[in-house]
């Protein structure tokens, strides 16, 4: 029941002003693109806005799951843009909507693909930090953890090759590769020797230095991250196992040759991903400001 036209009437300029503010960030830091885009994949994991919540007085946060903290970010783009929707159309676009549109919004910024969002998810009054936990994938994952991890959430493995392309852009801390760098063999060589020297061996050291997720075109959204895998120059294990043998190099090959069937897949499968139990009509709220409940 969501709908591509939604505020048409209630907020007209909704979408124009969103894009107006993405446009801005990503002019001003291209990797905001790919954090903006992240936070709607870690939020769909119910598109509900339940990440964006600041729970730190309780710690039952989404925030501070394994895979966000320290390591999301974008919050002040979402709620600047989110303070001029406000002001235009008081308590009509919802926090959930906004990270959608944002996520397409970003993608366009960056050279990428566009598609249609669905429009009329409405905002939770909880968040659950052991869900995020256990349903968000990391970077340890081999392929078929990977595939189970997205078919939990009715997202097949083409569908899960197809989104991990959104590491075509954006950055990883040393942490979440060290361990492919040092310790993997199906790493090309003098790549993982490029890595090293920005990521030192022991944990601890350099944690938080970034390396580009796609090593040839990181501020283009683009299908080099798949050229990488053929290449076994994915920077996380994760990224790597798509191409390692297993049943998804076929997939990979043709993302990487085609750039159609990539940009078709993406947004096929970010839209199933956008519409992944939503809270509808009259569930939930709109949140006045993203990061608390009314
Ligand atoms: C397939 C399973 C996935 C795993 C294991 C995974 C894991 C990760 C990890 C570990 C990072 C680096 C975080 C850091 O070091 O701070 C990262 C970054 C990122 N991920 Fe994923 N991810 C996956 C799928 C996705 C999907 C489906 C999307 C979006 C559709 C996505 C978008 C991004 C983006 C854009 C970044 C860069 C963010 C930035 O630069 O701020 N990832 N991911
Ligand atoms: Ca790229």
């Amino acid at each position: 029941q969501l709908s591509s036209t939604f505020y048409d009437t209630s907020c007209p300029n909704a979408l124009s002003t969103i894009k107006s503010g993405v446009d801005a960030a990503v002019a001003q830091e291209a990797r905001m693109g790919a954090s903006l885009l992240r936070l709607h994949f870690h939020d769909c994991f119910g598109c509900d806005a339940s990440l964006l919540l600041n729970n730190t007085a309780n710690f039952t946060g989404e925030q501070g799951a394994f895979a966000n903290a320290g390591s999301i970010r974008g919050f002040g783009v979402v709620d600047s843009i989110k303070a001029q929707l406000e002001a235009l159309c008081p308590q009509t676009v919802s926090c959930a909507d906004l990270l959608a549109v944002i996520a397409r919004d970003s993608v366009g910024a960056l050279g990428g693909p566009s598609w249609t969002v669905l429009l009329g998810r409405r905002d939770s009054t909880t968040a659950s930090l052991s869900l995020a936990n256990s349903d968000l994938p990391a970077p340890s994952f081999n392929l078929s953890q990977l595939i189970t991890a997205f078919s939990n959430k009715g997202l097949d493995a083409t569908d899960m090759v197809a989104l991990s392309g959104a590491h075509t852009i954006g950055d990883a801390q040393c942490k979440n590769f060290r361990a492919h760098i040092y310790n993997d063999t199906d790493i090309n060589a003098a790549f993982a020797t490029s890595l090293q020297a920005n990521c030192p061996a022991t944990a601890g050291n350099g944690d938080t230095n970034l390396a580009p997720l796609d090593t040839t075109t990181p501020t283009t959204f683009d299908n080099a991250y798949y050229n990488n895998l053929l290449s076994q120059k994915g920077l996380l294990h994760s990224d790597q196992e798509l191409f390692n043998g297993g049943s998804t190099d076929n997939t990979v090959m043709n993302f990487a040759s085609n750039t159609a069937a990539f940009s078709s897949a993406f947004t096929t499968a970010i839209v199933k991903m956008g519409n992944l139990s939503p809270l509808t009509g009259t569930q939930g709220e709109i949140r006045l400001v993203c990061s608390k409940v009314n």
